[in-house]
């Protein structure tokens, strides 16, 4: 895999053992099934230079199978980027969910937000520009946001990770289900440190050092899926 290809169109997004086989799986399980909105977002969203960052496909539908599991109503986005993980939970969850989504950063957010209001989903989204954790925090001021939320999808600065899982936990209710993205970060956590590039050195270190606390956490159920950069799934137990 060509490190350096970051943010092209050619880069993969898939950890499997080869494109072919991703793409296959894209091809036969994904795309077909993709709706429209979120293949217009998706398209738009190559041509960022950042594009690399948004969610990947496989893991997004994943994502929408565990939404409908749960018939999950109230919902937290950390990190929105142009909206593909935003606009396929808006599109996924029924008529009166709402979701709370939050980004430092409005810009991107507004190359997706022609797509979500012509989809008719944009009721569904309080959208906050902010850092994540005090918005957090200013939740959990308001004891009644307590053991309320039905999931949560996190895809931020992994640094925080820690702090937003102990804080969700308190806002998720019992049942309800934590995502977090990029666990596998590129596959480098299975990288000896001196294989790594030095470019995901700093994120391999810092996922390594979440999967192992997060792995310790008795009050959640887990499973790491392989889907995208990794996605791993807390189901909060009691
Ligand atoms: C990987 S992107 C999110 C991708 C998005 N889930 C999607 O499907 O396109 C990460 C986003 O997190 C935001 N972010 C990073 N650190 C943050 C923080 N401390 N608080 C809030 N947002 C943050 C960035 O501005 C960026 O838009
Ligand atoms: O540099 C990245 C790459 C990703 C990424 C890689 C593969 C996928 O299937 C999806 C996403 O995600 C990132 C990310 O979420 C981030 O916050 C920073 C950098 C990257």
């Amino acid at each position: 895999m060509d490190y350096e290809k970051k943010g092209s169109s050619s880069f993969s997004k898939g950890l499997l053992q080869s494109e072919e086989l991703y793409q296959y799986v894209l091809e036969t399980c994904v795309y077909p099934r993709e709706p429209g909105p979120l293949k217009e977002l998706r398209d738009i969203t190559a041509t960022h230079p950042r594009a690399v960052m948004a969610t990947a496909p496989d893991a997004g539908q994943h994502i929408a199978m565990l939404l409908k599991l749960i018939n999950a109503k109230r919902t937290i986005e950390v990190g929105v980027f142009t909206g593909y993980s935003l606009l396929l939970t808006a599109l996924t969850i029924p008529e009166d969910g709402k979701i709370i989504a939050v980004d430092m950063n409005r810009e991107a957010y507004e190359i997706g937000l022609p797509v979500i209001r012509r989809a008719g989903v944009e009721n569904k989204i309080n959208f906050i520009e902010s850092e994540a954790l005090p918005v957090l925090d200013n939740l959990l001021a308001n004891p009644g946001n307590e053991n309320s939320f039905d999931f949560a999808f996190v895809d931020a600065d992994k640094i925080n990770y820690s702090k937003y899982h102990e804080r969700l936990m308190k806002l998720l209710k019992v049942g309800g289900i934590i995502v977090y993205d990029n666990t596998l970060w590129r596959g480098s956590v299975a990288m000896s440190e001196e294989c790594t590039p030095e470019v995901m050195k700093e994120g391999r270190e810092r996922t390594l050092e979440f999967n192992k606390w997060l792995a310790a956490d008795r009050r959640v159920e887990i499973s790491l899926a392989p889907l995208g950069d990794g996605i791993t799934i807390y189901r909060r137990m009691h």
